[in-house]
């Protein structure tokens, strides 16, 4: 990648953007300014905090930008591409949203704009999201390395096709929130062992960080399952529970809503 400074304009200071945020200001390549709807108190903080610069009007920067991040809710697109699209000008456009694919961005935009879709989850906040990625067709190579750098920054990523990042955002989007809730009801049950709440939320996330990394050898769920329990052990009267109250397909069946939810704004 050229050694130049990346203009790079976030629209949206909430969650994900300063997940995002708060990892690429360690990469000076980047230079940052953030803008959002109205929240002065947030763009201060946001300030503040990651110490980047904050705009009050995105149309006093966007012309000046090189990377374009929309981090605002799907139904915000419409309104917010109809008030950049003018000002749009060899700019990379990229969306955080669930929803809002590269082709429909390609239609709202100057012909031949450079967009990208990419779903990160907020662990981007400490280097580790899993960020599936659609290209428009219009990316040049140089863009596609911003790109690859800026999500390089924010975890690890995969190129795939649109119908894939559509396919997938409940995954790697949304399931946190799925694990998490996981870790709630083991840290509840363990502090009735009497350790404290630090002790339970330690050994919860360690007991998730380690799970996770011998999922990243390779090895299979089911796989991973059988080595932890043990023939006639306790942990298989556990899973015998989870089985009985299908807890597959409760998972499958909470992916599909969160699905369903996106695809309201699926363009
Ligand atoms: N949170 C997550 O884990 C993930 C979120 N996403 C996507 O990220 C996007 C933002 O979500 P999240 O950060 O959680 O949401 P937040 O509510 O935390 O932040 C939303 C941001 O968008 C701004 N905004 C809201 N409405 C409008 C509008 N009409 N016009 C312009 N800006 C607006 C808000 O401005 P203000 O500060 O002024 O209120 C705020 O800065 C969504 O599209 C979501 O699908 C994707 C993957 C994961
Ligand atoms: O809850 C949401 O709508 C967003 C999309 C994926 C994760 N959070």
């Amino acid at each position: 990648m050229e050694n130049k400074t990346i203009k790079t304009l976030f629209i949206g200071a909430g969650r994900m953007a300063q997940a995002m945020i708060s990892q690429l200001v360690k990469d000076t390549r980047f230079e940052i300014t953030v803008t959002n709807s109205g929240n002065q108190k947030r763009l201060t903080d946001v300030k503040e905090i990651y110490e980047v610069s904050v705009a009050t009007a995105w149309t006093d920067v966007i012309e000046d930008s090189d990377v374009v991040v929309l981090a605002i809710p799907p139904d915000a697109h419409p309104a917010i591409l109809g008030e950049i699209s003018p000002l749009i000008k060899g700019q990379l456009v990229i969306t955080v949203a669930a929803g809002i694919r590269p082709s429909w961005l390609e239609e709202r935009l100057p012909d031949k704009t450079a967009v990208a879709w990419v779903m990160p989850n907020t662990a981007a906040e400490v280097g580790q999201s899993s960020t599936p990625t659609a290209v428009g067709n219009y990316v040049t190579p140089a863009q596609k390395e911003v790109l690859e750098a800026l999500l390089s920054n924010i975890g690890t990523f995969e190129i795939v096709t649109e119908e894939q990042v559509k396919a997938l955002t409940a995954i790697t989007g949304s399931a946190p929130a799925f694990v998490y809730k996981i870790a709630q009801a083991l840290v509840e049950t363990g502090l009735k062992s009497g350790i404290t709440v630090s002790q339970a939320n330690h050994l919860v996330a360690q007991m998730i960080l380690g799970s996770a990394s011998m999922l990243k050898t390779g090895k299979s769920p089911e796989e991973l399952i059988d080595q932890v329990a043990t023939p006639g052990g306790s942990t298989a009267e556990g899973l015998r529970v989870l089985d009985e109250n299908n807890t597959k397909e409760i998972i499958a069946t909470a992916i599909q809503a969160c699905r369903d939810k996106a695809n309201q704004s699926d363009n």
